[in-house]
């Protein structure tokens, strides 16, 4: 029976591994991880992550051919193939600090697969690495052993969060980079053989390690592009009395560009585009291509700007303070269908209420006080470290408090900031919401998902990112 180990029982690794573990019953698939808080957690009823499909998916695995481990050092040693997909966060200190990727949890993972090790093995770089890192991992890990031949192989994730069930059963591609000599293209073909159980062979793409490396960070950069160019046409469109869904619509009709990632929001969150981006800017900095760099820059350049923009539009409109003033936040994950909180725009958001005095009151279906109050008190990239290495949760922030209601949370309120698209926030009742709330009552939607015509009907003052402005809106001008 093939043995696969995989180390990082995160958003990653838990899911896809547990759809490995659903299409190869010949498999037998461990997940081990540092954090034994998260592999309790995993060998729960309250699986440590939120993700529609994987309750089901793990239930009907787990203690079969699933299984989630503390003992890391055993199930290295059994296995034929070893998914790394641990942390690689943004370093925060020394070169390339606020850019590069830091590869401490990467490389304390290799040094302990070589220690461990007693027979080849097939060592595959799940988590998101610059480009170059198999060639960093491979040195380690031949350095350090006995004659023991490691394959490293580049498989990057493309799985979303919210649909990451949907994504594994059913990718677009994988790709699976390896060294051109016979025994990486046998490594190659290994790993293929997994995929082959339910992926269509057509979609198996090998390719060199360095471009399968650079695909992903290409792709995260193309995605984040598109987001960042229909947000700048958006503050474009409140400019103009055009409206961006409208645009988005037209511009996406065009087969050269399609329909996807055109919808305008407050910005766009995730652990990933920012962090992979940065890696990006960082890469071609050391490679002397500045133009290149600044190029990528500007993609987050226009995603901080749109987050401080829907500030500045709360702010303004509101004469100009909420000092004092109860704003309601609806969503605080980065996108539906997901508790994660990692670099959400909701942070940024209430930051900038906060600094102008305001109280906020926070309805999430998915995200815990604990979280959000960790979240406001973070440092910058803090949250992308193993969990039981983060900083501890400071005293809570009292200018916030944490509701399990969008009515209680919005009761009272001056304003009320839509920042996650959850769908029950599309049928509340606004007419009782209106009749609770202080007058005038304020609604900013940030993800453009409120029927515009029917709350202004209703009495509320509307703002939505990117379409014509209500004439309260337009005479208060918010300062980009
Ligand atoms: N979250 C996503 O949607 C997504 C998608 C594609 C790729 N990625 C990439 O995958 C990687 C993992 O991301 P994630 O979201 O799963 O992170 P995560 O924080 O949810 O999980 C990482 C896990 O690795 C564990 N870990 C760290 N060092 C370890 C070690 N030496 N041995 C065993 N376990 C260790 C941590 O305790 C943590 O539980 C990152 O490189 C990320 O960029 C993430
Ligand atoms: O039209 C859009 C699409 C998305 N977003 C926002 O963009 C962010 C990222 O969304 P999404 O890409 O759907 O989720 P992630 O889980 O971050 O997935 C991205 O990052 C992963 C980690 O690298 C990759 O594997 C995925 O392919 C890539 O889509 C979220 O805040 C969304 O709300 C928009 O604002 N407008």
């Amino acid at each position: 029976m093939v043995k696969i180990c995989c180390l990082g029982a995160g958003y990653v690794g838990g899911p896809t591994m547990a759809i490995i573990a659903l299409k190869c019953p010949a498999i037998e698939v461990v997940v081990v991880d540092i954090s034994s808080a998260r592999i309790a957690a995993w060998n729960s009823d309250q699986l440590p992550i939120y993700e529609p499909g994987l309750d089901e998916v793990v239930k009907s695995c787990r203690g079969k051919n699933l299984f989630f481990s503390s003992d890391v050092e055993k199930h290295v040693l059994e296995a034929d193939i070893i998914f790394v997909s641990v942390n690689t966060p943004t370093k925060t200190r020394g070169l390339g600090a606020g850019k590069a990727a830091d590869l401490t949890y990467w490389e304390s993972a290799a040094r302990m697969i070589a220690d461990v090790s007693r027979s080849d093995k097939i060592v595959v770089e799940k988590s998101t690495v610059p480009v170059k890192t198999a060639e960093a991992i491979e040195k380690i890990l031949t350095h350090n052993t006995k004659g023991i031949n490691f394959q490293i192989l580049s498989n990057p994730e493309f799985l979303a969060e919210g649909t990451a069930i949907q994504d594994l059963l059913n990718p677009d591609r994988v790709l699976i980079g390896g060294r051109e000599t016979p025994e990486g293209q046998k490594a190659v073909e290994a790993l293929k053989a997994v995929y082959a159980n339910w992926v269509p062979e057509d979609r198996i793409i090998a390719t060199n390690l360095w471009s399968a490396e650079l695909s992903k960070l290409a792709a995260n950069a193309v995605l984040a592009q598109r987001i960042s160019s229909v947000n700048a046409m958006s503050a474009l469109c409140e400019a103009t009395g055009a409206d961006v869904t409208e645009v988005a619509y037209a511009v996406g009709k065009d087969s050269r560009i399609g329909p996807k990632f055109l919808n305008a929001s407050v910005g766009f969150g995730g652990s990933c585009f920012q962090k992979d981006i940065l890696n990006l800017i960082y890469i071609c900095e050391c490679n002397g291509l500045v133009e290149v760099a600044n190029y990528w820059k500007g993609v987050i350049k226009i995603n901080d700007y749109q987050k401080s923009r829907f500030v500045n539009r709360v702010v303004s409109s509101m004469f100009n303070t909420v000092s004092g003033k109860k704003i309601a936040v609806l969503g605080f994950a980065f996108k539906k269908d997901t508790g994660d909180t990692r670099e959400t725009p909701a942070i940024d958001v209430c930051k900038g209420l906060l600094g102008d005095k305001a109280n906020i009151s926070i309805y999430d279906p998915q995200v815990t006080e604990d979280q959000i109050q960790r979240d406001l008190s973070m440092n910058k990239f803090d949250w992308d470290h193993p969990p039981h290495l983060q900083p501890m949760s400071p005293s809570a922030i009292k200018q916030v408090s944490v509701v399990w209601d969008a009515y209680e949370a919005t009761k009272d309120a001056h304003g009320v900031c839509i920042l996650t698209e959850w769908d029950e926030f599309k049928t509340l009742d606004y007419q009782k919401i209106h009749d609770n709330m202080q007058k005038p009552a304020f609604i900013f939607d940030g993800r453009n998902i409120v029927d515009v015509e029917k709350l202004r009907k209703i009495g509320f003052i509307v703002y939505s990112i990117g379409k014509p402005l209500d004439s309260w809106v337009k005479d208060l001008p918010a300062a980009a």
